[in-house]
């Protein structure tokens, strides 16, 4: 067996049977609308955490900066169209709905409405590629309790598609981009240069726990091995334009309280580190994140490019994968994967690990959160004990554990 029909098994064993789904879901985090709706949607973010409010007074500065919008919605809704429409170009009739986590219109709301217009089966794809509690399961259990909230959970019949961090379609803008940003950063400096692969942080508990327990990950979590992946992907497919160029995965967007322990470095702290490292020119990917919203307005083209001016370096932000013609085809790929059509394309890891779980193992990235003594309900979960298809042996037999 050849390497990639070797991986190609392995995605196959983590595959779900095709599927006739009604609707597509377009699931988010949502994001205010206006300035009366920031502290509102900020208590929602912060639900039952015992965020104080001062702080809750300071992300909400963020927002107001921006007059209390998020621009989240706007590109989910771009996302959405695009999305549909890319669906009916390939002869697929499929409606595509958006449902937020923390904003109108919420999870719950949409089922509802799924439920009323006799949708039955529903395929959720998140806007977020990789794996942990807050990118893919915290997405799993908006549906595990939107179903017991509504009652709905014998009437409908919810999956998800998989974790597409490692999607050729995804990474492929990254690459341009940055590409274009190395060449901008050489007309303006002839010293080193330095790209930085930035994605949000989160508590060191939450990343020692994404992924299956029972799988052995590179930085010891799902969450890290996914963006290193990804990351020496884009790497490679830039080529020349690299050449000489160190890199590194950096982290932002931390918050709560000092004394518990994120994923570092935070890249304020590494871009101020790079003068002394004789290096003069910063390009940013924000390969965390699938469109440019306010983690991405605000902690990068305000924080990060602040920091890169009082550093004295020259600064380049790559946009993330947003609506990219390349990034909705490969959405529209997982789509008809999950269908089964004629057409489906096979499931091919750019990171040649195999594609991720249509459906999680119980421990995968579980979080007990705070007064609860168990996970929550939660969609797209396979049955306690069953084996998982956790990797390759040498003759390219899969291993399930
Ligand atoms: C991994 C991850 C993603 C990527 C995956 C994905 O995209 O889902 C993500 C996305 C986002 N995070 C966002 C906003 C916020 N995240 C917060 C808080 C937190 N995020 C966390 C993690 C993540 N977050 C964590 C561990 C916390 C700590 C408290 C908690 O566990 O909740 C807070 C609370 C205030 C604060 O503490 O800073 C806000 C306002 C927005 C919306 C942006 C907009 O409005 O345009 C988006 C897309
Ligand atoms: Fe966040």
């Amino acid at each position: 067996m050849s390497e990639t029909q070797q991986t190609n098994a392995l995605s196959a064993a983590r595959a779900n049977e095709p599927h006739d789904f009604d609707a597509l879901i377009l699931s988010s985090f949502g994001g205010p609308e206006g300035q009366e709706d920031v502290i509102p949607f900020l208590r929602n973010v912060t639900r039952g955490r015992g965020i104080p409010d001062e702080r809750l007074e300071e992300v909400a500065t963020h927002y107001r900066a921006n007059g209390g919008v998020s621009p989240i919605n706007a590109q989910n809704r771009a996302l959405r169209d695009a999305l549909e429409a890319e669906l009916q170009r390939r002869g697929i009739e499929l409606p595509v709905l958006l449902a937020n986590r923390n904003w109108d219109p919420y999870v719950a709301d949409v089922l509802r409405e799924c439920h009323g217009r006799g949708y039955k089966d529903l395929l959720v794809l998140a806007t977020s590629a990789y794996s942990g509690y807050s990118s893919c399961r915290q997405y799993r259990e908006d549906y595990g309790v939107g179903l017991e909230e509504t009652g709905l959970q014998d009437e409908l019949h919810v999956e998800k598609i998989h974790q597409y961090y490692d999607s050729e379609g995804f990474l492929r803008p990254y690459a341009s981009k940055l590409r274009e940003s190395l060449l901008a950063l050489r007309e303006r400096t002839d010293g080193a240069l330095r790209v930085l692969f930035t994605t949000h942080s989160v508590p060191m508990t939450d990343a020692n726990a994404a992924g299956p327990q029972r799988m052995d990950f590179e930085g010891g979590s799902a969450y890290v091995a996914q963006h290193l992946a990804a990351a020496r992907w884009i790497v490679e497919q830039v080529g020349e334009p690299m050449a000489g160029v160190e890199w590194e995965l950096v982290y932002q967007s931390r918050s709560g309280p000092p004394q518990v322990p994120w994923l570092e470095p935070d890249i304020c702290d590494v871009i101020e580190s790079l003068p002394e490292q004789d290096v003069t020119g910063v390009a940013v990917v924000p390969l965390g994140f699938v469109s440019d919203h306010m983690e991405v307005m605000w902690d990068l083209d305000t924080e990060a490019r602040e920091a890169a001016q009082e550093a004295h370096l020259e600064f380049e932000r790559v946009p993330t994968a947003g609506t990219a013609p390349d990034f909705v085809a490969a959405l529209a790929d997982l789509v008809e994967q999950r269908l089964g059509t004629p057409t489906a394309p096979p499931r091919v890891s750019a990171c040649s690990q195999g594609t991720w779980f249509d459906t999680c193992a119980p421990d995968c990235c579980v979080k007990v959160l705070r007064g609860q003594s168990e996970p929550r309900p939660t969609i797209a979960q396979r049955p306690v004990g069953e084996p998982i298809p956790v990797g390759l042996d040498e003759n390219g037999e899969v291993i399930h554990r």
